[in-house]
């Protein structure tokens, strides 16, 4: 069952997805990842990042000494593969039919992985939400404020639920401190896998 709450502004769908499509969502992600392996990127102050990461779509978003930035192929070189078309589906029903992402970042947090607060900022338009779609193990999700700092609230995502940022939340600060590694029977060897859609042009 589907049950909407909103967290300072930011609407969190539990349950969106049922098991079935959870399922399905991991076998398409396994075709992307077996063409653009997922990597550690560094972060600019020289730390690789513990979540690791691919993506799909015409962007995919890059890390290194040099910064935050999206770019149009994989470290190896070849394009990123089409945004799996179940993960579309899920855009379209919460944000747009009319103007899809141009890329799906695919996060996955192993044992001890976690991503400090950030925003989401590094896109040409923020009238357009941020999606994001969670599988696997249980991961704490923290919103803040659109400035640094301040007060947040915390809440558990669970595989099938999915995040939509927009409007005065598209900018706040966010981020996983932690996952139950295990918690979830949906990937074999366990771990959190984040899917997060964004129209980048
Ligand atoms: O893993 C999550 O739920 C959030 C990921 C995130 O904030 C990002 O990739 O920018
Ligand atoms: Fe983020």
């Amino acid at each position: 069952m589907v049950a909407k709450l909103t967290l300072r502004g930011v609407d969190v769908y539990k349950g969106w997805l049922d098991g079935a499509a959870q399922a399905d969502l991991v076998g398409a992600l396994r075709e992307v990842i077996a063409q653009a392996p997922l990597f550690s990127p560094d972060t600019p102050y020289g730390k690789p990042m513990t979540v690791r990461m691919s993506a799909a779509g015409k962007y995919g978003w890059f890390s290194d000494r040099r910064g935050y930035r999206y770019e149009d192929r994989h470290p190896t070189g070849a394009l990123w593969p089409a945004i799996p078309e179940a993960v579309l589906a899920i855009w379209r029903d919460l944000v747009s039919a009319a103007r899809l992402p141009d890329c799906c970042l695919i996060n996955f947090y192993g044992e001890g992985a976690r991503m400090g607060m950030h925003q989401d900022k590094d896109e040409a338009n923020f009238d357009w939400p941020v999606l994001s779609v969670s599988l696997g193990d249980d991961g704490l999700f923290r919103v803040g404020n659109t400035t640094r700092g301040g007060q947040s609230e915390s809440v558990w995502l669970s595989s099938g639920d999915v995040v939509v940022m927009g409007g005065a939340a598209r900018l706040s600060y966010h981020g996983v401190d932690r996952i139950r590694f295990g918690s979830s029977s949906l990937l074999p060897r366990g771990g959190r896998i984040n899917l997060t859609c964004r129209v980048v042009d």
